[in-house]
């Protein structure tokens, strides 16, 4: 079995080829799942992503991510240089981002760049395969049809999995499925847009710039009120962000009515990953839209 540094000197020879020498390693994020590590090397300065999970192709998934986000966008997203398996581990390598503090223009970049993303379109509402969100798998199918997607691609497989992992009864699943007769009435008709996908405060770090830089998404073609409402869960972001986005792309009226239906959607997964205290705000939307 190897130690902590061999498999670090391990990723490198994979992904930065035999003359790769490892100098030092810092552990600078442990999450649930991940945990990230600034590797130096003789190639430079890199950062590394470890996890367990048994989803192999993980990290094969964020780094297309990664790569959708940098064709579509001028905002700042780490490079990929490699991803794979070392003994039991999943490793993704990427591009570094030093931090620093923001830039006055930091909220309206972020709100233009993430309207170019959204102003990528596709015919249908998808993506060519499934990926993941946090750890999760996320399904993709295609759908012509915005709130069909959002209701058998990403309502339902997460309500089932509740149900399945016994946090949620069935009188639970059953009222919660009676808002999807509403999804066609509520959510207005507009054409599928590249979305970040996991789009939250933790996701937007600031780069040496100080730009903002899109990181960890589970982008996919759908309704871009998606990731606004998504940006809006824990914290929200500067009005200044809002206000650069809608002058490039204004929303449909009565966006902020609708913020709680797409959250489903985040508060799912969260529930999902880290248990009923989700519940209560799931309930109360369902309630609000019945
Ligand atoms: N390319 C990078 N360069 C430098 N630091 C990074 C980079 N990517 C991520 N980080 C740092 O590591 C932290 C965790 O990264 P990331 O969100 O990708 O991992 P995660 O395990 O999926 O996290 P979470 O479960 O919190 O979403 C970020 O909040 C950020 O501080």
């Amino acid at each position: 079995m190897l130690d902590q540094h061999e498999i670090y000197q391990k990723v490198i020879f994979e992904t930065l080829g035999p003359m790769a020498q490892l100098n030092s390693a810092v552990l600078i994020a442990a999450g649930n799942q991940n945990q990230g590590i600034k590797l130096d090397t003789s190639e430079g300065t890199f950062f590394l992503k470890l996890n367990f999970n048994h989803e192999r192709d993980i990290f094969a998934k964020e780094s297309e991510g990664l790569q959708k986000l940098r064709k579509a966008t001028f905002l700042k997203v780490p490079q990929t240089y490699g991803y794979g398996q070392v003994e039991d581990y999943n490793y993704l390598l990427s591009e570094f981002i030093p931090t620093s503090r923001p830039q006055l223009d930091y909220w309206e970049d972020l709100g233009l760049g993430l309207a170019q993303l959204h102003l990528t379109h596709s015919k249908q509402f998808g993506l060519e395969s499934d990926n993941f969100i946090a750890s999760l798998h996320q399904k993709n199918d295609h759908h012509d049809n915005w709130p069909d997607f959002f209701i058998k691609q990403r309502l339902e497989p997460m309500l089932g999995k509740a149900y399945f992992d016994r946090l949620i009864p069935l009188d639970f699943l059953k009222k919660f499925q009676t808002i999807y007769s509403k999804m066609n009435s509520i959510l207005p008709k507009e054409k599928p847009s590249l979305l970040h996908g996991d789009l939250w405060s933790g996701n937007v770090i600031c780069d040496q710039e100080g730009k903002p830089c899109l990181i960890d998404p589970a982008v996919y073609f759908g309704h871009r009120e998606m990731d606004l409402a998504f940006s809006k869960l824990f914290g929200g972001f500067d009005s200044r962000f809002y206000e650069a986005y809608e002058s490039i792309i204004p929303l449909e009226p009565d966006f902020e009515s609708r913020i709680g239906i797409y959250n489903l959607y985040p508060l799912l997964v969260h529930l999902n990953l880290f248990g009923v205290a989700y519940l209560p705000g799931i309930e109360k939307i369902i309630k609000h839209f019945q």
